[in-house]
């Protein structure tokens, strides 16, 4: 028995990577189509396999995965963050912390475009990101001398996966780590072969000594998946302050003694993080269920 890592799977094959960096193509065993359990790119897997013909017996226990792209086992998710060009929204990226809160996967927030924005609006932007920065994100500026090299250091010997709302750079990122991708950059080609990618499979690459999904991830229009009362786990700073709420299970919205309002009034949390929970909490309020199927 072997054991490695999927890193590419391809109408029911897979390719594992042993440790040694040797690949091997396998099939998943028959059991594993009929229960739940389909092996992930990302995956840790027990196998055997002579002459290119394998078969996988046993998954290892998931650290995390993502539904889009299809991937386990994430280190790291780079949030490319437009700037400017689309206009930063505090939201959007709020949006994609919580939900990567939430699949315990690790964020780094990536602000591209740098270069396109005037002194002041530079000043705004830096004063974002210092608070990202001081409730515990990463942060790397475009236009900073050492970005690239940043970046690199921080991705390697990790898995990561890029996301980001469209625009905001993630292929252009991925071309310049991985000139071999040849990703199409730009609205108007993209435009043009738009739905030929759809059902493409994601495939872990290897720039230096990181892998890295060829498919960037999921952008701002997923739903969250989890019951309203986890919302605050998911902001790091409410997590920190809350239990200075005079009530046990506080929302942080109406009730009185809430630590989290006073927070915000002082300027320790800021009005747009605040702003972020509150819509967030309307949000999956308003979510139906999953189990329901009617109305
Ligand atoms: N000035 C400037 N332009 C950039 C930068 N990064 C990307 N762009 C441009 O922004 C446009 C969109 O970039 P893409 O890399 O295609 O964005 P994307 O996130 O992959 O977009 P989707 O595939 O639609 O999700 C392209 O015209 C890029 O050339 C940057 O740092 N500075
Ligand atoms: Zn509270």
């Amino acid at each position: 028995m072997k054991t490695g890592r999927i890193i590419r799977s391809l109408s029911g094959y897979y390719d594992i990577q042993l440790p040694s960096g040797d690949i091997q193509r396998t099939r998943a065993r028959g059991e594993f189509r009929k229960s739940k359990q389909k092996p992930l790119v990302g995956d840790f897997v027990d196998f055997e396999s002579e002459n290119d013909e394998g078969f996988i017996w046993a998954i290892h226990e998931r650290e995390n995965f993502l539904v889009r792209p299809p991937i386990a086992n994430i280190d790291i998710a780079v949030i490319v963050t437009a700037a400017k060009e689309p206009d930063f929204a505090p939201n959007l990226l709020d949006r994609q912390l919580v939900a990567l809160e939430a699949a315990n996967v690790r964020p780094l927030i990536y602000f591209s475009k740098m270069d396109l924005l005037e002194k002041s609006e530079h000043e705004k932007i830096n004063h974002v990101a210092n608070y990202y920065q001081s409730i515990g994100y990463d942060v790397i500026f475009s236009d900073s001398k050492s970005a690239f090299e940043a970046l690199k250091m921080m991705l390697k010997d990790h898995v990561s996966v890029f996301m980001g709302q469209t625009g905001a750079g993630k292929s252009t990122l991925l071309n310049h780590l991985s000139p071999q991708l040849g990703l199409e950059t730009g609205e108007v080609s993209k435009a043009l072969s738009r739905g030929k990618h759809t059902t493409r499979q994601v495939t872990l690459i290897e720039v230096d000594e990181a892998l890295i999904a060829d498919t960037p991830g999921f952008s701002s229009y997923e739903v969250f998946d989890f019951p309203v009362e986890e919302l605050d786990d998911y902001f790091p700073e409410f997590v920190e302050k809350r239990q200075d709420c005079r009530f046990r299970g506080c929302l942080h919205l109406n009730e009185p003694g809430c630590a989290i309002k006073e927070a915000v009034a002082v300027g320790t949390i800021t009005q747009s993080r605040y702003n972020s929970y509150k819509a967030f909490y309307e949000l999956i309020k308003a979510q139906k269920p999953k189990y329901k199927t009617d109305n």
